[in-house]
């Protein structure tokens, strides 16, 4: 399986989300807009950054079913290839966004543009919680534990994937094998700051242990050579 590379464009700057969208876009990454840059802009400015090219549009729904069935027939005009709900809102949360999207495909046939159907991706448990962070809301189990809950609930409703930390990744592709969507966000390259990260793994290590997808931030936005630092991470998913 080769890994690819998301990149997070989080920023509420327009002209900076387009420079560096254009300069990623020509090494193979993928770019992920998400709320920052959405609540700033909104559809249009998507629309306006992702010039019709792939993108992961990241807003992580986590609301009645209703709504977010709503949210996603809202979001799904800007053919996001990825999109992303909670996994913590329920089976009949994801089920509800699984629905929008069927609905569409039934009405409508393929979205503008030659786009594939968005494929939805289950937030498991955020790659910022560790153990003890996620007992404090009330979840006893290890991160691993509450992931392989979830992912079972998400996938059984209908979800095509999963958005989990690298340390779940090989555990996932034991329980579910080849066929879900893993996007893997929680990476720094050796060396590297976690930030508010807390279960990490490198670009090679997650990519070793099956996923789909990395997500990959900082490492890349704040580098004095973005260019330079995605290739590296590209050299090193392609050397996995
Ligand atoms: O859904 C996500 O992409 C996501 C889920 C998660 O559990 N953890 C996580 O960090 N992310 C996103 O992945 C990106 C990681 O950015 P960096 O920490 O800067 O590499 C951010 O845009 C987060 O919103």
């Amino acid at each position: 399986m080769t890994t690819g590379l998301i990149v997070a464009i989080d920023t509420p700057e327009l002209p900076q989300a387009q420079a560096m969208i254009g300069r990623l876009r020509g090494l193979g990454a993928m770019p992920k807009l998400g709320l920052e840059f959405f609540l700033a802009h909104g559809p249009a400015g998507v629309a306006a950054a992702v010039q019709g090219e792939p993108f992961f549009l990241d807003l992580k729904l986590h609301d009645i079913p209703n709504t977010v069935a709503g949210a996603v027939r809202s979001i799904l005009p800007l053919s996001p290839t990825l999109l992303t709900v909670h996994a913590a809102g329920g089976a009949a949360l994801v089920a509800a966004a699984r629905g929008a999207i069927d609905s569409a495909i039934a009405e409508g046939g393929l979205p503008a543009g030659g786009h594939a159907w968005p494929r939805l991706l289950a937030v498991t448990v955020l790659t910022s919680l560790d153990g003890a962070a996620l007992a404090a809301t009330g979840v006893a189990d290890q991160p691993e534990a509450q992931v392989r809950r979830l992912a079972g609930l998400a996938l059984g409703a209908g979800a095509d994937g999963l958005v989990c930390s690298p340390h779940e990744v090989a555990m996932l592709r034991e329980a579910y094998g080849a066929d879900p969507v893993l996007v893997v966000p929680g990476i720094r390259p050796a060396g590297a700051a976690p930030g508010d990260q807390a279960r990490v793994m490198t670009p090679r290590e997650a990519a070793r242990a099956g996923a789909s997808w990395i997500v990959v931030g900082r490492p890349i936005t704040t580098a004095a050579d973005p260019e330079a630092a995605t290739q590296a991470i590209l050299d090193e998913l392609a050397a996995a």
